[in-house]
């Protein structure tokens, strides 16, 4: 079907743990724990690799990057958002714009919204001006609410490149 536009979701997670760096969107939040993973276990980006991955119906993250690839180990992961996002546009397709939101009980995502914004914008080649990034708390509920783990849903708009 020849239609002009097309929509991708994405979802991950990953445990807060100690002795870890908590790194989301390509910033370091300062923060008692960090993020575990294969990778740099960037969980907004992961979401968002997925969901431009899955706009362009070219599967998702693990597909493109295993995480049994020793290759992958420590990966930065806006290396990984590139690569996937440089698959997509040989696939005829451009981000139109993005949104996001991250499941964080702690720590406050909204001071460091604008950053992460930037880095996407930046590793798309979009203007910031179509890429949102917001936080949520669980309401203390489950294991998000216990501050075990963070999780991120994602969606992103694509149009066929002219
Ligand atoms: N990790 C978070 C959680 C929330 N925010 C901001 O607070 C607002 C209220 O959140 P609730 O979960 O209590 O509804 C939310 O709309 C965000 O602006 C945040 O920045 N980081
Ligand atoms: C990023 C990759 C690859 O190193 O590993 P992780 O950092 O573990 O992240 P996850 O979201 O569990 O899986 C995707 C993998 O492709």
């Amino acid at each position: 079907m020849n239609v002009p536009f097309r929509v991708g979701q994405g979802f991950d997670v990953h445990a807060l743990v100690e002795g870890r760096p908590l790194i989301i969107g390509g910033v370091t939040i300062p923060h008692t724990h960090g993020l575990k993973g294969h990778s740099d276990a960037d969980v907004l980006l992961h979401a968002l690799t997925d969901a431009v991955l899955g706009g362009a119906a070219l599967g998702d993250i693990g597909r493109h990057f295993p995480d049994t690839d020793p290759v992958y180990a420590g990966a930065d992961s806006r290396v990984l958002l590139r690569a996937a996002y440089a698959k997509v546009r040989e696939a005829g397709w451009q981000v139109v714009n993005i949104d996001a939101t991250i499941h964080a009980q702690v720590p406050k995502i909204s001071p460091h919204a604008p950053a992460m914004v930037a880095n996407i914008a930046a590793d798309l080649g979009i203007p910031e001006s179509v890429v949102n990034i917001k936080g949520k708390t669980n309401e203390h509920l489950g294991f998000l609410g216990r501050k075990e783990g963070i999780a991120v849903t994602a969606v992103a708009l694509l149009a066929r490149q002219a």
